[in-house]
Protein backbone atom coordinates (compact mmCIF):
# COMPACT_ATOMS: atom_id res chain seq x y z
CA UNK A 1 0.00 0.00 0.00
CA UNK A 2 0.88 3.34 -0.87
CA UNK A 3 2.23 5.65 2.45
CA UNK A 4 1.57 9.54 1.54
CA UNK A 5 3.00 12.07 4.43
CA UNK A 6 1.85 15.16 2.96
CA UNK A 7 2.47 18.93 4.49
CA UNK A 8 6.21 18.76 4.68
CA UNK A 9 8.12 22.00 4.91
CA UNK A 10 11.40 20.95 6.56
CA UNK A 11 14.47 19.18 4.48
CA UNK A 12 15.16 17.07 7.12
CA UNK A 13 12.19 15.92 7.93
CA UNK A 14 11.91 14.76 4.29
CA UNK A 15 14.47 12.13 4.87
CA UNK A 16 13.37 11.25 7.90
CA UNK A 17 9.92 10.74 6.77
CA UNK A 18 10.96 8.54 3.75
CA UNK A 19 13.16 6.50 6.10
CA UNK A 20 10.27 5.54 8.20
CA UNK A 21 8.79 3.87 5.25
CA UNK A 22 6.39 6.43 3.61
CA UNK A 23 6.34 5.62 -0.56
CA UNK A 24 5.58 9.66 -1.36
CA UNK A 25 5.80 13.01 -0.03
CA UNK A 26 3.37 16.05 -0.57
CA UNK A 27 4.21 20.26 -0.47
CA UNK A 28 1.82 22.50 -0.70
CA UNK A 29 1.78 24.50 -3.59
CA UNK A 30 -1.07 26.60 -2.30
CA UNK A 31 -0.22 30.13 -1.07
CA UNK A 32 -3.16 30.49 1.85
CA UNK A 33 -1.86 27.34 3.19
CA UNK A 34 -0.08 27.64 6.45
CA UNK A 35 1.87 24.55 4.99
CA UNK A 36 2.70 26.79 1.92
CA UNK A 37 6.59 26.01 -0.07
CA UNK A 38 8.32 28.02 -2.12
CA UNK A 39 9.91 25.85 -5.45
CA UNK A 40 13.13 26.51 -3.67
CA UNK A 41 11.67 25.05 -0.72
CA UNK A 42 11.07 21.51 -2.44
CA UNK A 43 13.84 21.63 -4.07
CA UNK A 44 15.83 21.58 -0.90
CA UNK A 45 13.54 19.05 0.86
CA UNK A 46 13.87 16.91 -2.46
CA UNK A 47 17.46 16.90 -3.28
CA UNK A 48 18.90 13.65 -0.76
CA UNK A 49 15.89 11.84 -1.01
CA UNK A 50 16.01 8.27 -2.60
CA UNK A 51 14.60 8.33 -6.43
CA UNK A 52 11.71 5.77 -5.53
CA UNK A 53 10.00 8.31 -3.32
CA UNK A 54 6.87 10.00 -5.14
CA UNK A 55 7.10 13.94 -4.88
CA UNK A 56 3.44 15.12 -4.99
CA UNK A 57 2.92 19.10 -5.03
CA UNK A 58 -0.35 19.51 -4.02
CA UNK A 59 -2.14 22.75 -5.94
CA UNK A 60 -6.06 23.90 -5.74
CA UNK A 61 -7.98 25.70 -8.48
CA UNK A 62 -4.73 27.58 -10.24
CA UNK A 63 -3.35 27.41 -13.79
CA UNK A 64 -2.26 24.66 -15.66
CA UNK A 65 1.15 27.09 -16.56
CA UNK A 66 1.41 27.65 -13.00
CA UNK A 67 1.20 23.90 -12.13
CA UNK A 68 3.55 23.01 -15.60
CA UNK A 69 5.92 25.57 -14.49
CA UNK A 70 6.08 24.56 -11.12
CA UNK A 71 6.89 20.86 -11.63
CA UNK A 72 9.42 21.33 -14.23
CA UNK A 73 11.50 23.49 -11.82
CA UNK A 74 11.03 21.77 -8.74
CA UNK A 75 11.52 17.95 -9.91
CA UNK A 76 7.65 17.12 -8.52
CA UNK A 77 6.37 13.27 -9.86
CA UNK A 78 2.99 14.14 -9.21
CA UNK A 79 0.26 16.54 -9.11
CA UNK A 80 -2.23 16.65 -6.27
CA UNK A 81 -5.67 19.02 -7.53
CA UNK A 82 -7.60 19.57 -4.18
CA UNK A 83 -9.67 22.27 -6.10
CA UNK A 84 -13.04 22.25 -8.35
CA UNK A 85 -10.89 21.34 -10.64
CA UNK A 86 -13.08 19.73 -14.03
CA UNK A 87 -12.89 16.61 -15.41
CA UNK A 88 -11.41 18.81 -18.67
CA UNK A 89 -9.30 20.55 -16.65
CA UNK A 90 -7.35 16.92 -15.41
CA UNK A 91 -7.48 15.88 -19.00
CA UNK A 92 -5.85 19.86 -20.67
CA UNK A 93 -3.27 19.11 -17.32
CA UNK A 94 -2.67 15.16 -18.64
CA UNK A 95 -1.95 16.39 -21.97
CA UNK A 96 1.13 19.18 -20.83
CA UNK A 97 2.18 16.89 -18.23
CA UNK A 98 1.99 12.81 -19.40
CA UNK A 99 4.70 11.74 -17.66
CA UNK A 100 3.81 13.43 -14.43
CA UNK A 101 0.94 11.09 -11.55
CA UNK A 102 -2.20 13.21 -11.66
CA UNK A 103 -4.26 12.91 -8.48
CA UNK A 104 -7.49 14.40 -8.14
CA UNK A 105 -8.88 15.01 -4.65
CA UNK A 106 -12.27 14.95 -4.16
CA UNK A 107 -13.30 17.03 -0.54
CA UNK A 108 -16.57 14.52 -0.56
CA UNK A 109 -19.96 16.30 0.69
CA UNK A 110 -22.81 13.52 -0.09
CA UNK A 111 -23.26 10.13 -1.77
CA UNK A 112 -24.28 12.04 -4.47
CA UNK A 113 -20.87 13.95 -4.84
CA UNK A 114 -19.08 10.71 -4.54
CA UNK A 115 -20.22 9.40 -7.65
CA UNK A 116 -19.12 12.05 -9.72
CA UNK A 117 -15.67 10.49 -8.76
CA UNK A 118 -16.43 8.61 -11.69
CA UNK A 119 -16.40 11.54 -14.11
CA UNK A 120 -12.54 11.54 -13.40
CA UNK A 121 -11.56 8.29 -13.49
CA UNK A 122 -10.38 8.48 -17.58
CA UNK A 123 -8.38 11.45 -16.95
CA UNK A 124 -6.39 10.93 -14.30
CA UNK A 125 -4.44 8.28 -12.35
CA UNK A 126 -5.30 8.33 -8.88
CA UNK A 127 -8.29 9.94 -6.87
CA UNK A 128 -7.54 11.13 -3.39
CA UNK A 129 -11.33 11.41 -1.02
CA UNK A 130 -10.96 14.08 1.91
CA UNK A 131 -13.20 15.32 3.71
CA UNK A 132 -15.39 18.28 2.85
CA UNK A 133 -14.94 21.83 4.85
CA UNK A 134 -16.99 24.88 4.21
CA UNK A 135 -14.22 27.13 4.77
CA UNK A 136 -10.49 25.46 4.26
CA UNK A 137 -9.33 23.32 1.23
CA UNK A 138 -7.86 20.50 3.07
CA UNK A 139 -5.46 19.76 5.94
CA UNK A 140 -8.33 20.37 8.15
CA UNK A 141 -8.06 17.04 10.27
CA UNK A 142 -11.20 16.05 9.59
CA UNK A 143 -12.62 12.60 8.95
CA UNK A 144 -14.78 11.14 6.12
CA UNK A 145 -18.25 8.82 6.76
CA UNK A 146 -16.34 5.89 5.93
CA UNK A 147 -19.20 4.04 6.15
CA UNK A 148 -20.48 6.41 3.27
CA UNK A 149 -16.70 4.66 1.38
CA UNK A 150 -17.61 1.29 1.76
CA UNK A 151 -18.93 0.46 -1.94
CA UNK A 152 -16.44 3.30 -3.66
CA UNK A 153 -14.71 1.07 -6.05
CA UNK A 154 -13.13 3.27 -9.01
CA UNK A 155 -11.77 1.89 -12.00
CA UNK A 156 -8.70 3.77 -10.86
CA UNK A 157 -6.39 3.55 -7.84
CA UNK A 158 -7.69 5.41 -4.57
CA UNK A 159 -6.00 7.31 -1.87
CA UNK A 160 -7.84 7.82 1.45
CA UNK A 161 -7.12 10.82 3.29
CA UNK A 162 -8.62 12.97 6.22
CA UNK A 163 -8.20 13.13 9.45
CA UNK A 164 -6.27 9.78 9.62
CA UNK A 165 -3.88 9.59 12.62
CA UNK A 166 -1.89 6.77 13.99
CA UNK A 167 -4.79 6.05 16.38
CA UNK A 168 -7.88 5.49 13.84
CA UNK A 169 -5.18 4.49 10.87
CA UNK A 170 -6.68 0.44 11.66
CA UNK A 171 -10.17 0.86 11.74
CA UNK A 172 -9.92 2.46 8.68
CA UNK A 173 -8.44 -0.18 6.85
CA UNK A 174 -10.28 -2.63 8.97
CA UNK A 175 -13.01 -0.80 7.31
CA UNK A 176 -11.81 0.32 3.78
CA UNK A 177 -9.24 -1.13 1.19
CA UNK A 178 -7.81 2.14 -0.45
CA UNK A 179 -4.31 1.51 -2.59
CA UNK A 180 -3.00 4.55 -0.02
CA UNK A 181 -3.46 6.86 2.43
CA UNK A 182 -2.23 10.46 3.09
CA UNK A 183 -2.19 11.81 6.06
CA UNK A 184 -0.88 15.21 7.08
CA UNK A 185 -2.09 16.93 10.38
CA UNK A 186 -2.87 13.60 12.30
CA UNK A 187 1.15 13.27 12.35
CA UNK A 188 2.06 16.76 13.28
CA UNK A 189 3.07 18.83 15.89
CA UNK A 190 1.86 22.31 14.18
CA UNK A 191 1.50 22.90 10.69
CA UNK A 192 4.39 21.79 8.65
CA UNK A 193 6.13 20.24 11.27
CA UNK A 194 5.70 16.72 11.53
CA UNK A 195 6.14 14.99 15.09
CA UNK A 196 8.57 12.27 13.93
CA UNK A 197 7.55 9.66 17.10
CA UNK A 198 3.92 10.19 15.32
CA UNK A 199 4.88 9.31 11.61
CA UNK A 200 7.30 6.11 13.34
CA UNK A 201 4.13 4.85 15.66
CA UNK A 202 1.95 5.10 12.07
CA UNK A 203 4.55 2.69 10.25
CA UNK A 204 4.50 0.87 13.13
CA UNK A 205 1.32 0.69 13.82
CA UNK A 206 0.90 -0.13 9.90
CA UNK A 207 3.18 -3.44 10.21
CA UNK A 208 0.22 -5.18 11.32
CA UNK A 209 -2.01 -4.47 8.56
O1 LIG B 1 -2.56 20.75 4.20
C1 LIG B 1 -2.95 21.82 3.71
O2 LIG B 1 -2.70 22.89 4.25
C2 LIG B 1 -3.73 21.79 2.43
C3 LIG B 1 -4.05 22.99 1.82
C4 LIG B 1 -4.75 23.03 0.64
C5 LIG B 1 -5.15 21.85 0.03
C6 LIG B 1 -4.84 20.63 0.63
C7 LIG B 1 -4.15 20.57 1.82
N1 LIG B 1 -3.85 19.38 2.45
C8 LIG B 1 -4.37 18.09 2.09
O3 LIG B 1 -5.48 17.76 2.91
C9 LIG B 1 -5.61 16.35 3.02
C10 LIG B 1 -6.03 15.91 4.39
O4 LIG B 1 -5.27 16.46 5.42
P1 LIG B 1 -5.46 16.01 6.95
O5 LIG B 1 -4.78 14.67 7.08
O6 LIG B 1 -6.91 15.95 7.25
O7 LIG B 1 -4.75 17.05 7.75
C11 LIG B 1 -4.26 15.79 2.59
O8 LIG B 1 -4.47 15.14 1.34
C12 LIG B 1 -3.39 16.97 2.36
O9 LIG B 1 -2.63 16.75 1.20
Amino acid sequence: MRVKICGITQPEQSIAIASLGATALGFICVPTSPRYVTIEQIQAAIAQLPRNIDIIGVFANTSITNISQTVLASGLTGVQLHGDESPAFCHQLRQSLPQVEIIKAMRVRSLEHLQTAANYTKNVDTLLLDAYHPQQLGGTGKTLDWQMLEDFSPTCPWFLAGGLTPDNIIDALNQLHPNGIDLSSGVELSPGNKNLDKVALLFARLKSV
